[in-house]
């Protein structure tokens, strides 16, 4: 089902929103933090998606414990550590990490900067041992106003050699893009790629703000282009990379259910666009999830699957060079 002779890769992946049961567990006793729960078995649901929510802002309220115990910057290195062991875990062979470093830092007051290093050293530890390459991006979360993103992107920029790109995620509906046009112009100034969520909770107008306004050129989600054929054409034509996260889609209520999903038609519309877990750990899902539900629940054929696939190695933000590196590490 996962061709092993294309690298898999997972392009959306929110490492704060990767932090397992069992990590929430020992931070919390480690730094004396009360938790809701009293066994790993109770505190599941607190961090997992049990069924689904009604809505984003529900959803995204499971992240929350994750942040809760990064008590020190050990803590936050811990994190970017496990994640990359755990993205070699699941087979990718090329994966971006997004952190949104002031949602990281803002429980126990740490420095965002300092976050920042924490989370490209724990990386760069993570690597060093397990055989999988790593990008990261940074977030600005949109939840906390533009004053926090200018906090978050100057974090960033501090350290914009070790970041590919941008990205705003959060609240869609009640943080608008054009909110953040200023924090994306020195995104832009200062060279860095720029993706960003929209179309999940907002409708299309909230992609073209997107595309027009921040220089998105690729997007998270993307669901609702569905209904503007203008934006689906235009998406296919520039190349625009969809970041499709089909089971995060249903927990957030998104979309109904699978078989609902317009993954399909963003296909047959030639729209560049692959698959990925958004926040496995509070998804309570791993990458082969995603390729399996849209086999057995779409009835997606092999080569489809395929051409998902490589659809995510070409929007990766990776140089030609190093993506043609990437494919020939799958050929030997
Ligand atoms: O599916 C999503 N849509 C929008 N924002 C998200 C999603 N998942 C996580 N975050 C947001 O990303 C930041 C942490 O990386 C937080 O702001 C969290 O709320
Ligand atoms: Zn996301």
């Amino acid at each position: 089902m996962i061709d092993t002779t294309i690298p898999l890769v997972d392009l959306h992946r929110h490492l704060d929103g990767n932090v397992s049961v069992k990590t929430i567990w020992e931070l919390g006793h480690q730094h004396g933090i009360q938790l809701p729960a009293n066994s790993l078995e109770e505190l599941a649901p607190f961090v997992q998606i049990q069924g689904k929510e009604n809505n984003l802002v529900d959803f995204l309220k499971k992240l929350d414990w994750m942040v809760a115990v990064l008590a020190d910057l050990d803590a936050v290195k811990r994190v970017a550590y496990e994640n990359v062991a755990d993205a070699a875990a699941q087979g990718l062979d090329y994966a971006e990490l997004r952190f949104s470093p002031y949602y990281m830092a803002m429980n126990h007051n740490l420095p965002i900067e300092g976050v920042v290093e924490a989370v490209i050293d724990g990386v760069r530890a993570g690597v060093k041992e397990h055989d999988v390459q790593i990008n990261l991006i940074g977030i600005m979360s949109r939840s906390f106003g533009q004053e926090k993103c200018r906090l978050e992107l100057e974090g960033i920029l501090a350290h914009r050699d070790s970041i590919v790109a941008m990205d705003l995620a959060g609240d869609e509906l009640g943080f608008p893009g054009d909110l953040f046009t200023e924090h994306f112009k020195r995104v832009r100034d200062a060279g860095l790629q720029i993706t960003a969520h929209a179309g999940e909770a907002a409708g299309a107008e909230s992609m073209w703000q997107a595309i027009n306004v921040l220089g998105a050129s690729r997007i998270g989600h993307g669901v609702n282009a569905i209904h503007d054929p203008k934006l689906m054409e235009y998406l296919a034509k520039h190349r625009i990379g969809i970041e499709s996260c089909p089971t995060s889609n249903l927990h957030t209520s998104t979309v109904a259910n699978y078989e609902v999903h317009p993954l399909r038609k963003f296909l047959d519309a030639g729209v560049l666009i692959g698959l990925n877990t958004d926040d496995p750990g509070v998804s309570a899902i791993d990458i082969a999830h995603e390729y399996r539900v849209v086999k057995s629940e779409m009835g997606f054929s092999d080569s489809q699957l395929a051409t998902l696939q490589r659809n995510g190695v070409e929007m990766a933000f990776l140089s030609d060079s190093d993506r043609k590196a990437l494919y020939a590490k799958k050929a030997k």
